[in-house]
């Protein structure tokens, strides 16, 4: 007999859902017994009994009070918690149970040996089609079905039939059928589960040989078994109810998280994908190892992100995923936005001036640029827009400090080529605006950015970081990630695990570009892409990729990425799409919209408007509550769910927040782009970038919807939505 000290105690996902259904007294029991027994085993020992009659002689039971049971496979060292139910279905349910190394998916599974003839005899009638008729055993084998399961399978007559049977199914097993059932290809299938393809490599060791205790480690296993660390975290999962991400990650997000890597890694998958979550599990990760090695104390990881509300969001997550990171003194996880945490360096490092993130500052830069063009005489043919263009887009984003390297330097992608004399009669105006800037005290963004890298690369000072992690990559700039590279730079002892880069240059909607080569992040051969979209319906994310047709994207390195291969977890009703006669109409439509979305499900902070124009906010918040609907108008911060009102928000502001519905009104043609802004395009290319960033922020906006789209316009639509959209006629 092992000592009981020794056990480890994990749940599946079917005895968490199980526990859902039953009285909250039970489930509070069984909690308080579990975490008990992990604070302290020897004095809170579990009294497993055996199952008499059971298949599978490592089947047991527990006694959670007198009418209830829970059932659990006892292997070894291991406790694996599968049910609990009232006593006589507890015992019904495990009696025929057994517990499976499954080396074909590289799983532990829980299958029921059925009775071929007890299926026969069900009452379905033998004439009603079955649900998987047209499936071979074959096909449902190669997908991951176990031969086991196979005769409830095929007694199977419908979805609903399906569903109601959940709990008689491994859960692995249910999620396949559930995916064949909604119509998923077997490629679709497989990047559901994350069961590989027969096609790929066999992996080094055999899986064969694997004993419980190893395979119910596997990132695999643990898309569907939860292994708590301590009583903390269990009670913590109890508590929070299923929120399935912070437990259950897809395969592929748990190897890409918690895995060393020997330089910088990086993570891309479009919206939705889970890219965020993967940051924040990769942070506890390399925070864990921080924990655990004493030559690390003291250190911490840099969890970055562009905006300020993602990296709210980001912390207070964190707060439920691993607590002890942020409470340690000092912390183990920072998380901040990349432009804060440059102001609080320089501000530490003394820097003087003040950083014109927006507001008066850049007010002021814009006084000083109308200033520099009141005394200088413009090169031929260039505007004054096209000039503050080429300041920003060439000489800020690459940091180029002198005539020289401007005269120099590649103006790929700039649509207006310049000769050698025009970039001498442009540098004479950037260097005049140059020291404007600084004799006012004042510095632009990417300013900051390169004195901070300067000071980095002068000093070496010691920073406490071990690793950055850098969330919505695909909007920061060349200097953000020189920056970042200097924070963490190459040591002599390499370069492990040091920076772990997570974006989709689909969503990029402020119009910088870097590429991680370009910036000195070396990230080949550890680059991941994550398929599976959790947050989407299928149908809304296909419009909100049609957005993006033709529209060529990049890999936030020197390549292309594409929206090909992604799957969602489900199916839902296509995006409506409304063509009204006036804007006061279309208005009244997005209240009667709200007001038939489902109460009972959705609440109204549930629900999101998203508009191109802060100033179209205010017009749509002050319509819905003319039409006595409740609003709360987002500003920057978290966002608290439980203040009721629906959300009405911009494009850019709802970036990595999601909704169950989303309405996108006013985009018509004169309305979406906005006319302004095309209007500062200074040729013909820069239109080109505006259009595209629009497009994307259209993608955003779309793709912040779980389960209902509905995008409107008055007239004539924009001509950015595609013309064989859905519902487009
Ligand atoms: N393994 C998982 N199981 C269940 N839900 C998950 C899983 N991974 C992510 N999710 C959920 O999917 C949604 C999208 O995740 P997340 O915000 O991390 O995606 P993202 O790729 O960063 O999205 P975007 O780029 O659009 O901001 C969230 O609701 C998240 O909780």
């Amino acid at each position: 007999m092992m000592d009981a000290i020794n056990k480890r105690v994990s749940y599946d996902i079917g005895c968490m859902k199980s526990l859902r259904k039953l009285p909250d007294k039970v489930a509070l029991r069984f909690m308080d017994m579990m975490t008990r027994y992990m604070s302290d085993p020897s004095s809170n020992g579990l009294n497993l009994e055996t199952v008499e009659g059971a298949k599978d002689s490592s089947i047991k039971s527990l006694r959670v009070d007198q009418g209830y049971r829970a059932i659990a496979f006892e292997v070894a060292r291991d406790i694996m918690f599968v049910h609990v139910n009232e006593h006589d279905k507890a015992y019904r349910w495990a009696g025929n149970r057994r517990v499976k190394l499954d080396p074909d998916t590289n799983r532990i599974r829980v299958v029921e040996e059925l009775d071929v003839t007890v299926v026969e005899t069900e009452p379905q009638g033998a004439e009603e089609p079955r649900l998987f008729s047209t499936v071979t055993d074959k096909r449902l084998k190669a997908l991951g079905v176990p031969a086991e399961e196979m005769p409830a399978v095929r007694a199977l007559t419908s979805i609903e039939g399906l569903e109601t049977a959940e709990e008689g199914f491994d859960p692995l097993t249910y999620q396949i059928l559930y995916a064949l059932a909604a119509g998923y290809s077997d490629e679709e299938v497989y990047a559901l589960t994350g069961v590989p393809e027969e096609t790929e490599t066999a992996p080094e060791t055999p899986l064969t040989d694997l004993t419980f205790d190893q395979m119910i480690e596997t990132a695999e296993s643990r898309q569907t078994i939860f292994i708590p660390e301590d009583e903390k975290e269990l009670r913590r999962v109890f508590e929070e109810g299923l929120e399935g991400w912070r437990v259950f990650l897809h395969p592929d997000q748990r190897k890409i998280a918690y895995r060393d890597y020997n330089g910088p890694a990086m993570v891309r998958g479009g919206a939705g994908t889970g890219k965020t979550v993967v940051a924040m599990h990769r942070a506890k990760h390399l925070a864990d190892q921080i924990e655990q090695d004493l030559t690390q104390t003291g250190q911490r990881v840099l969890l970055t992100t562009f905006t300020t509300s993602l990296a709210q969001d980001i912390e207070a997550n964190l707060r439920t995923l691993c607590p002890e990171h942020l409470a340690a003194r000092p912390p183990r996880i920072e998380v901040i936005n990349l432009d804060r945490w440059v102001s609080q360096f320089l501000k530490r490092k003394s820097f003087a001036r003040e950083v014109a993130f927006f507001g008066e500052a850049r007010d002021r830069l814009d006084q000083i640029w109308r200033e520099v063009f009141d005394d200088h005489e413009l090169p031929e043919g260039l505007s004054e827009p096209f000039i503050r263009a080429e300041w920003a887009q060439i000489v800020q984003a690459k940091g180029l400090m002198d005539q020289r390297a401007y005269l120099k330097v590649s103006r790929a992608g700039r649509g207006t080529p310049l000769d050698r004399r025009k970039r001498a009669a442009l540098w004479g105006i950037f260097a005049d605006y140059r020291a404007r800037v600084v004799s006012e005290g004042l510095a632009e963004p990417d300013d900051a950015y390169r004195e901070a890298i300067e000071i980095l690369s002068s000093e070496a000072p010691n920073l406490p970081y071990a690793g950055v992690i850098v969330d919505e990559a695909q909007d920061m700039g060349e200097q953000a990630f020189r920056l970042i590279r200097a924070i963490v730079p190459e040591g002599p002892l390499g370069d492990r695990n040091s920076l772990f880069i997570v974006g989709d240059a689909h969503q990029r909607i402020y119009g910088r570009r870097a590429s991680m080569a370009g910036c000195g992040i070396n990230v080949r051969g550890r680059s991941k892409r994550v398929r599976l979209n959790y947050r989407t319906t299928q149908e809304i994310r296909s419009w909100a990729v049609s957005v993006l047709e033709g529209v060529s994207v990049d890999d936030l390195d020197e390549g292309s990425d594409t929206l090909k291969g992604y799957v969602s977890l489900l199916h839902g009703v296509s995006p409506e799409l409304v063509s009204s006669t006036s804007e006061v109409e279309e208005l009244k439509g997005v209240s009667t919209w709200i007001r038939s979305l489902p109460s009972e499900n959705v609440r109204l902070s549930d629900i999101g408007i998203l508009c191109a124009r802060r100033a179209d906010v205010d017009r749509v918040s002050a319509a819905l509550q003319g039409d006595g609907i409740e609003t709360v108008v987002l500003q920057a911060g978290a966002d608290d769910r439980s203040v009721p009102g629906v959300r009405i928000t911009t494009m850019h502001r709802a970036k990595g927040l999601e909704f169950f519905a989303v309405a996108i009104p006013f985009l018509s043609e004169s309305a979406f782009p906005p006319p302004g802004a095309l209007k500062s395009a200074v040729d013909a290319a820069d239109r080109e970038d505006i259009l595209t960033q629009y497009r994307s922020l259209l993608h955003v906006a779309a793709t912040r919807a779980k389960k209902a789209l509905r995008v409107s316009w008055s007239g004539t639509p924009t001509k950015l939505i595609n013309d064989h959209a859905p519902n487009l006629g």
